[in-house]
């Protein structure tokens, strides 16, 4: 247990009005006290450590300035806002983070009233905030719409998108860009130099601030002059044009770590009859505590560590896990055929393709938050003959699906899709869970999509990905680690669309898609043990289905039972489409389905989440005794 700090001014604040009561000399120490409670709480949690102690002081001088809830905030992706959560009366719970039953790693409208708006998808914030200052401008509500956005938050189109519309909000929203030179790698793109220029161009501030006050100080004609000369000033020193023409009130660059400078710039935006406002501070992602400082990372995500070393807690080691084994087949498959090319939207970390930059950094992109472009690149380099694999998580893929349709199934165009976190993912919760990939995409004429079952069916999916070159494919896989079962040495490609049989029986037949196939076995030699003769199929792909097995098993067993780890409309809807195509049911077979509940699951251990799912050995017991026990008309018989 890491001792807690002595926080005695933080100890006075529950929510923000006690914020708003200190004297503002008490603001510096406030945000030490607050900085210290965080690396505290998740030294003990783990989670994002990093971006929330970069945003300290924002978070005391937004919550000084604005009447927050009344101003609504709206903090992007929402990994920074364990500060906010903690001032925000939720410092009682803040070691519970990411938690069964405790508080979300991301802002969440149902936690609080203090969480105008959920997040945890990056790049929502302007849009939020704008629907705020657009509800409040008709309503006549004088407070404001306010997005904290990051420098790679930014890099994603829809933040454009918003602020293309922002004009008609005037002075009601307030964009804060917190540009601290970092996403979760080192940001990437023409923006990041924008942004560099602006920061660089530390002296802009006097000539604007100059040429501000000589537009007050003169008459009305003049004053219109004076600024439009004030705006050339911006466009004539600094980038910030790039949100001038964009219809924002540049202000900026500020030292985000100032609290006293953020306290009187916010007063100022705040009071200013001109808008919509874009106030561009300058932090450090994991200020203030060395060893986050100090790495290369930041401490974006962590896991528990020491407080005195910032040594993290080593997990124990376990098999390798499905990125680590993706990775390593991506490799092989660049070494093997240089037209393989990789793509990642600022996760190279998180879909091991880091990896795979190290090794041929000329086929490896980085285009930053930006899935639909990510998606429409790919189809772009498939249509001149290269092989693109889009390495994106399975939640954040469903940012791109009109240019999965439109893009790259409707013109059959071989893009290669690895979705990782397919399935439920433990500590971020609903919003990223991969639950509907299956759904999404199976629905799509001319794709393949597959689900490894472990890490050496997903050594061979990659490879049969790489060769698979006559329209779109799709792999999904977990997070975390494989079942530790050795590697093909040569991948194997895959028949296209056919399943396997990992256990032959005779009464029950399960069919499983993906990694429940490890309960879906375990199932098996329960329902062994209860003299029901159980078979075990793997059907490897989603689509096409395996028709020819499904049939086969669906004509010999009294019981089937389906299984996948994502929600309605994935395998099971597909075998039951075919079976009632077919007229299989029509002979009085039993059959279930069993997926991911209709309901989004929140944050816990992933195997209490799976549990929770109904998704286990134990529920597949239970499904396949319950059809047994049910009768022609599917009604459970209740033993005299
Ligand atoms: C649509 C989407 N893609 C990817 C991610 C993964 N992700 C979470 S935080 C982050 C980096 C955000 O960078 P920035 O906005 O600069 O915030 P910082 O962590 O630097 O404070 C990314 C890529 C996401 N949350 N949403
Ligand atoms: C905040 C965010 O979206 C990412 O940092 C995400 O939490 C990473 O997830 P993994 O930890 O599964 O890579
Ligand atoms: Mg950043």
């Amino acid at each position: 247990m890491s001792d807690r700090p002595k926080t005695p001014l933080l100890d006075t604040v529950t929510v923000p009005a006690d914020i708003r009561a200190l004297d503002r000399s008490q603001l510096v120490q406030l945000a030490e006290e607050l900085r210290q409670e965080t690396i505290s709480a998740v030294s003990v949690t783990g989670g994002h450590l990093g971006a929330g102690l970069g945003v300290v002081e924002l978070t005391v001088a937004i919550h000084y300035v604005f009447e927050t809830p009344l101003d609504k905030l709206v903090w992007d992706v929402g990994h920074q806002a364990y500060p906010h959560k903690i001032v925000t009366g939720r410092r009682d719970r803040i070691r519970t983070l990411r938690q069964g039953g405790g508080l979300s790693g991301f802002t969440k409208r149902t936690e609080s009233e203090y969480d105008a708006f959920g997040a945890a998808h990056s790049s929502t914030s302007i849009s939020a905030a704008l629907g705020f200052a657009i509800a409040n401008k008709l309503s006549g509500d004088p407070h404001h719409g306010i997005a904290v956005i990051g420098d790679g938050a930014m890099s994603a189109g829809m933040a454009y998108e918003a602020m293309n519309n922002a004009a008609a909000a005037g002075n009601r929203l307030i964009v804060i860009l917190n540009d601290n030179d970092m996403s979760i790698a080192p940001p990437v793109g023409s923006l990041r130099n924008a942004l560099a220029r602006l920061v660089s161009s530390g002296k802009y501030l006097a000539p604007r601030r100059l040429a501000q006050k000589l537009a007050r100080a003169m008459p009305e004609p003049l004053h219109v002059a004076a600024h439009r000369m004030e705006q050339y000033a911006r466009g004539m020193f600094t980038g910030g044009t790039l949100f001038d023409e964009l219809g924002f009130y540049y202000v900026g660059p500020i030292d985000g770590h100032d609290v006293n400078a953020l306290v009187e710039v916010l007063e100022n935006v705040r009071d200013a009859e001109e808008g919509p406002m874009l106030v561009h501070v300058v932090t450090n992602k994991g200020k203030g505590y060395a060893p986050a400082e100090n790495a290369a990372d930041k401490y974006h995500g962590v896991v528990k560590f020491d407080v005195v070393s910032g040594v993290q807690a080593k997990a124990a080691a376990g098999a390798p896990s499905y990125t680590g084994v993706f990775a390593k087949a991506m490799l092989a498959e660049m070494e093997r055929d240089e037209k393989v090319v990789a793509i990642t939207a600022a996760m190279p970390s998180g879909t091991g393709l880091d990896k795979v930059q190290e090794k041929f950094p000329d086929r490896t992109f980085d285009v930053g938050i930006a899935e639909q472009h990510a998606v429409t690149f790919a189809a772009g380099l498939a249509a001149e003959g290269y092989r693109p694999f889009c390495a994106i998580y399975s939640t954040f893929l469903q940012r791109a699906y009109d240019q999965v349709v439109h893009d790259v199934a409707i013109q059959n165009l071989p893009v290669r899709f690895a979705m990782d976190r397919a399935g439920l993912v433990g500590a971020d919760g609903a919003t990223h869970a991969g639950s509907f990939d299956l759904a999404y995409l199976c629905t799509l004429p001319n794709f393949v999509v597959m689900a490894a079952a472990d890490e050496a069916e997903l050594v061979n999916m990659v490879h049969t990905m790489a060769v698979h070159n006559s329209g779109p494919i799709a792999v999904r896989y977990p997070r975390g680690e494989g079942r530790g079962i050795e590697l093909p040495q040569v991948p194997q490609a895959l028949e296209i669309g056919k399943g396997r049989i990992v256990r032959q029986g005779t009464k029950v037949a399960i069919l499983s898609l993906g990694t429940r196939l490890e309960e879906a076995e375990k199932a098996a030699e329960q329902l062994e043990a209860k003299g029901l003769s159980t078979t075990v199929a793997d059907l490897r792909f989603a689509k096409p289905l395996d028709e020819a097995l499904i049939r086969k098993l669906l004509t010999t067993h009294e019981v089937a039972v389906t299984i996948e780890e994502a929600s309605i409309g994935g395998i099971g809807a597909h075998v039951l489409t075919m079976a009632s195509d077919e007229g299989l049911l029509d002979g009085g077979l039993k059959i279930r389905t069993m997926r991911l509940p209709d309901r989004f699951i929140d944050q816990d251990k992933p195997e209490k989440q799976y549990d929770e799912a109904g998704l286990n050995a134990p529920q597949i017991v239970e499904t396949v005794l319950k059809a047994l026990r049910s009768n022609s008309a599917g009604i459970e018989e209740v033993r005299a």
